[in-house]
């Protein structure tokens, strides 16, 4: 917004004000170049005030964008986590954070304020006395009869455009910076999507059956300390399932991501079909990729629709098919209007299970090479889930399917399981054989079982 307004006034204005400053001038120095001395004698003295009010102003707009910002991050935390604030009997120790912030805002806005606005008084008592000069000797040299009245209004409106030229430079002065701030936050974010577009030269249109390498992939958060992901080689084989687990933080979320080039690898490659990704448009890497993510975002919209966001051609059958895969017929069903029922903003008004549910079915219509689940099915019960495994499986057919975890008990079926510890891989195989030979895949067995034996 900020930026927006500054171009605005930049192409406006900025361009303007020099042109109609250096114009005025040298109108006026063709008059009469004596005269012309009182036009521009009080220049350095009004240069010379926003020079100084300036040099005070322009950090304090600086720090008021960034408090601004600070404000609106602290409103909109305050309304997302609006339930978690009340619970938790933090209403009061909210509001005083939010109001201390508020003063804050308005304290630096006055200040900078006060400021800009006492240059407006030492501007125009500078423009009066030089046009009081202006007019005293503009009359005795028409007295004289070396100058017209006519010119010495001419005079004036030069006088009058100059300082507009300096008003709009002092206003610019304040402007800049404010909108510097804003740019460099945007700046900020083009900069995080640094994803590279593909170069298209090695993808062909007939890939597209869900094989899956990764080869010595590493990946390290901007600005983290260490790799999240190291080294990690595996390969996800059309028609198998293949699981990855591994504790809290190990990394599961971040491999997942990077599939579907959400975040770009630091180094090693991902193969799709036997093309490093990197070589595909990631459209075309997405098209292929039925993604659930750890969070089921719903949109504000009927759940047909927050389906079809899935694969937007899809017939109702297709819709209803996915739904009963991801063991949402039941509930759609009760709900009043079935699949044209509303969903609220986010999905408020459905469970998170059911939720978890039609963002499933909203990856499963797009009938993928692909499946990507990441902690998908953490909100469903114990039945719901075998019910949905099940159906997943036949439905899944010759796709590749891979099922990020905690729950080593739900993965045991796997063709495969990947174990990740530390963003590092600790053992590939199957069940039986990590239970044998992988001693992060045995801990976590362990802790599962004396957890079921403790409850
Ligand atoms: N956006 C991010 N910026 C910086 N670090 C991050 C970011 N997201 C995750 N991390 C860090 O990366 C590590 C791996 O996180 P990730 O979410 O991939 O783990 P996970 O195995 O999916 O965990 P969980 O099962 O708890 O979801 C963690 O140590 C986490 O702190």
């Amino acid at each position: 917004m900020k930026v927006q307004q500054m171009l605005t006034m930049l192409l406006r204005v900025m361009l303007m004000a020099p042109l109609m400053f250096i114009g005025a001038v040298i109108l006026a120095l063709t008059i009469d170049p004596v005269l012309s001395m009182w036009l521009i004698a009080p220049l350095p003295i009004i240069v010379g005030a926003v020079f100084l009010i300036s040099k005070k102003a322009v950090p304090l707009f600086k720090s008021l964008q960034q408090k601004n910002d600070r404000l609106t991050l602290v409103l909109r935390e305050g309304l997302t986590g609006l339930r978690t604030i009340r619970a938790f009997n933090r209403v009061d120790k909210e509001q005083v954070r939010f109001n201390k912030m508020n003063v804050d805002v308005s304290d630096t806005a006055m200040n900078a304020n006060k400021l800009m606005v006492s240059l407006t008084p030492i501007m125009m008592f500078v423009l009066n006395f030089s046009l009081i000069f202006l007019i005293w000797f503009g009359a005795f040299r028409i007295e004289g009869g070396s100058l017209m009245v006519g010119e010495l209004m001419a005079f004036i409106q030069y006088a009058m455009q100059m300082m507009f030229a300096v008003t709009i430079a002092s206003v610019m002065i304040v402007a800049i910076p404010r909108a510097a701030v804003s740019a460099n936050r945007i700046l900020e974010v083009l900069d995080t999507v640094s994803e590279d577009q593909g170069t298209r030269e090695t993808w062909h249109t007939d890939a597209g059956k869900g094989l899956l390498e990764f080869r010595q992939v590493s990946f390290r958060y901007p600005g983290a300390e260490k790799p999240v992901i190291q080294e990690v080689s595996f390969t996800a084989k059309p028609g198998e399932t293949t699981a990855i687990v591994g504790g809290t933080g190990a990394g599961k979320t971040t491999l997942i991501q990077l599939i579907p080039r959400l975040f770009a690898g630091d180094s090693g490659s991902i193969l799709l079909d036997g093309v490093d990704i990197r070589d595909i448009p990631h459209e075309h890497v997405r098209a292929q990729i039925g993604y659930v993510p750890q969070q089921s975002f719903l949109f504000k919209g009927t759940i047909a629709e927050n389906i079809r966001h899935g694969y937007e051609s899809a017939t109702d059958e297709e819709v209803q098919h996915a739904a009963s895969i991801a063991q949402a017929t039941e509930f759609v069903s009760n709900m009043k209007d079935g699949f044209d029922s509303t969903l609220a903003q986010q999905g408020t008004n459905v469970s998170g299970g059911q939720r978890q549910r039609l963002a499933i079915a909203r990856a499963l219509v797009r009938k993928p090479g692909l499946y990507l689940f990441d902690d998908s099915f953490s909100a469903l019960d114990f039945h719901t889930h075998t019910l949905l495994r099940q159906a997943l499986q036949k439905e899944a057919g010759a796709a590749t399917v891979i099922i990020a975890t905690q729950q080593v008990e739900s993965i045991k079926q796997a063709d495969q399981i990947v174990v990740l510890s530390e963003g590092a891989v600790a053992g590939i195989g199957s069940h039986e054989e990590l239970l044998k030979d992988c001693t992060v895949y045995q801990e976590m067995v362990a802790a599962k079982q004396a957890e079921e034996v403790t409850a």
